[in-house]
């Protein structure tokens, strides 16, 4: 029997999940369930609603109505700071921008969040998972001192390091040239394997969207197909 219908087996459930801004219906009735250890591409043109559905996804953002359970938490009752509490560890999460702290080194912007985790031997941990992403060279390198495709590599390993059960990326190669983005996505792969997690990417990019095991395609608030690739 496939087990897809046993809820252990899901990483992600969202029912009917609609979200509002000012009035506006951005979200009008989500329904996804993702599983453990599968990689979903989410594409859709711009404005569809990519960003608000995996802020939702990932307890950044709450819904405005229906269910949303991930990695066995039901988002439901939680406020901003129980949201906080539940992607702790749990949850990783790479953004086109990536968003390191400018005044803290590699090493710290990986080894902080583990702390924050409430795992031991921070340091050491960050350390290792910069090596494994090909920046042992460059632990004490502020972000202004790193290119673009590092400082993605250090978001990567900032993402990964506390062993999220769950990975999002939002256009985690947006910002980077060709040859720069095709690397960071073997290694986005590489450290989703390594840690058995489920991945879950937004891009614009039909070579990417091929790699994952399903696409889901968005439009206008709604997901139109969300067929196996
Ligand atoms: N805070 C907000 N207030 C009002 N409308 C918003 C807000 N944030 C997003 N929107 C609107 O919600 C819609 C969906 O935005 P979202 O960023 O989720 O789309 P997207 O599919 O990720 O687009 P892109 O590919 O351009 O990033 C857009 O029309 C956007 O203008």
């Amino acid at each position: 029997m496939h087990g897809s219908s046993d809820p252990t087996h899901i990483a992600i459930q969202a029912r009917n999940v609609t979200l509002s801004l000012g009035g506006t219906g951005i979200l009008k009735g989500i329904d996804l369930s993702i599983l453990r250890g599968e990689s979903v591409a989410i594409l859709g043109r711009s404005g569809s609603g990519k960003s608000s559905l995996m802020a939702i996804l990932s307890g950044l953002e709450r819904a405005t109505g229906g269910e949303v359970r991930v990695a066995g938490v039901d988002y439901g009752p939680l406020d901003e700071d129980g949201l906080a509490r539940a992607r702790r560890g749990r949850i990783g999460i790479v953004l086109q921008s990536f968003h390191l702290l400018p005044t803290m080194t590699a090493i710290e912007n990986v080894a902080v969040p583990l702390e924050l985790a409430g795992k031991g031997d921070a340091f050491d941990r960050a350390a290792a998972e910069l090596e494994a992403v090909g920046l042992g060279h460059r632990l004490h390198h502020y972000p202004a001192q790193l290119s673009g495709g590092e400082q993605q590599r250090v978001a990567i390993a900032r993402a990964v390091a506390p062993g999220p059960e769950i990975l999002f990326a939002d256009e985690p190669t947006g910002n980077l040239d060709g040859g720069t983005s095709g690397a960071i996505i073997d290694l986005l792969f590489a450290r989703q394997a390594a840690n058995g997690a489920t991945l879950v990417i937004i891009t614009h990019d039909p070579t990417l969207a091929e790699r994952c095991d399903r696409i889901v395609e968005m439009r206008d608030g709604l997901i139109l197909t969300q067929g196996r690739s």
